[in-house]
């Protein structure tokens, strides 16, 4: 049976107070690059409650080591190792079968994710030119903005290296589909657990589609509230942004999505059929790297479900994005291919 991906402590069991696996799951290994910034911390802390890790990676380039002995404490099986700089990232890597990179710089008030570019890219190629010669076989999911062009960055790297799978490098865009949940259950006043909206497209600003004409439970919307609740899926990163004023941009809510996508991920990769929607090389649409619901399993992207029928609205939406995305997925491929 096919499930959506979604994030709980169901397969844990409580007792004495603590959290204990029940699961006889296979052994993975999970790595974390930019596992000292605020997304990393966070995510790694998750990472470690999970039954379906057995080896937790940390990597930074500076104050790795204090994260790693903090979450080394937490009584749960997960067996942490810490690693720090470029001398030790070929180490790090060695063996492990999904990586997730939320390495580089955040947003300020006032910035575009595509600012993000000049230093974000290069962090981006690095670590990705590590990865396809350390660990080819390894998921890949990529955090670090500009999502929309970093993805392709890093499908350049493992052309050039001869490694590349594009069922195996993936854009996590699991972000947008949490806060598409979170704000059409409170909406329409549905049952979040049970609410999923497709979203698809890219991974900054109208680039970003939820598809409110496929939510599950079926509900309807006025025009007014399609435009308005799109616009602010949109524009959901900005919002947080502007309220941190300076200090960031999302880390606890994309902590929790980028756990929700790597176990969604593991849980593929050990048989279950788990549907997500994350930003990977397509033939969907005319951009070469677009995010629709993916079927996951033990290779990666097992099958592109595609985006469905669209609305009259979605379809308007979906031509006024395709420019900001191709421009976004050529410039990463131009710097690849530079650099
Ligand atoms: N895909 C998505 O939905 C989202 C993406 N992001 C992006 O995630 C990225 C990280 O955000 P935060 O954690 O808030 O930033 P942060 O600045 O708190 O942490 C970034 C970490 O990356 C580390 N780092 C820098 N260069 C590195 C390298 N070469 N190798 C390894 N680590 C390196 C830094 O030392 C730092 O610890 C940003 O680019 C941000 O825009 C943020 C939220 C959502
Ligand atoms: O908005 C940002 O810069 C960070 C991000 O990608 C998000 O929160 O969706």
């Amino acid at each position: 049976m096919m499930s959506l991906g979604r994030l709980s402590v169901s397969s844990v069991l409580r007792y004495g107070g603590r959290l204990l696996s029940t699961s006889s799951t296979p052994q993975a290994k999970v790595a974390v690059l930019g596992a000292a910034g605020g997304i990393g911390q966070p995510m790694a802390l998750l990472l470690k409650q999970s039954p379906l890790v057995s080896q937790l990676v940390l990597y930074d380039v500076v104050n790795t080591a204090g994260v790693a002995a903090d979450i080394s404490h937490i009584e749960t099986p997960a067996q942490v190792s810490s690693f720090e700089g470029p001398d030790q990232l070929n180490e790090a890597l060695t063996g492990c079968d999904v990586v997730l990179i939320p390495a580089g710089v955040p947003r300020k008030p006032g910035m575009t994710r595509d600012d993000l570019f000049n230093t974000n890219a290069t962090i981006v190629l690095k670590l990705s030119q590590a990865a396809a010669k350390a660990c080819p076989n390894a998921m890949l999911g990529i955090i670090s903005n500009p999502v929309n062009s970093t993805v392709p960055i890093a499908s350049e790297v493992y052309k050039k290296a001869g490694v590349y799978d594009p069922c195996r490098i993936f854009g996590v865009s699991t972000l947008d589909v949490v806060r598409a949940n979170t704000f059409i259950a409170e909406a329409k006043g549905l049952d979040v657990s049970a609410t999923n909206v497709p979203v698809i497209g890219g991974h900054s600003g109208v680039t970003i589609l939820p598809l409110l004409s496929q939510v599950t439970p079926s509900v309807s919307f006025t025009d007014d509230e399609v435009s308005s609740l799109t616009t602010r899926i949109q524009e959901a990163g900005t919002e947080v942004v502007k309220a941190k004023a300076g200090a960031g941009s999302a880390t606890l809510s994309m902590a929790y999505a980028g756990a929700r996508f790597a176990f969604s991920l593991l849980r593929g990769m050990k048989g279950e059929s788990v549907v997500e929607c994350a930003y990977v090389a397509s033939n969907v649409t005319e951009a070469a790297y677009f995010a629709t619901p993916l079927q996951l399993g033990p290779r990666g992207l097992e099958k592109n479900l595609g985006m469905g029928t669209l609305s009259n609205f979605e379809q308007q939406k979906l031509a006024e994005a395709m420019p900001e995305l191709l421009g976004n997925i050529e410039k990463g491929v131009k710097f690849a291919n530079e650099n």
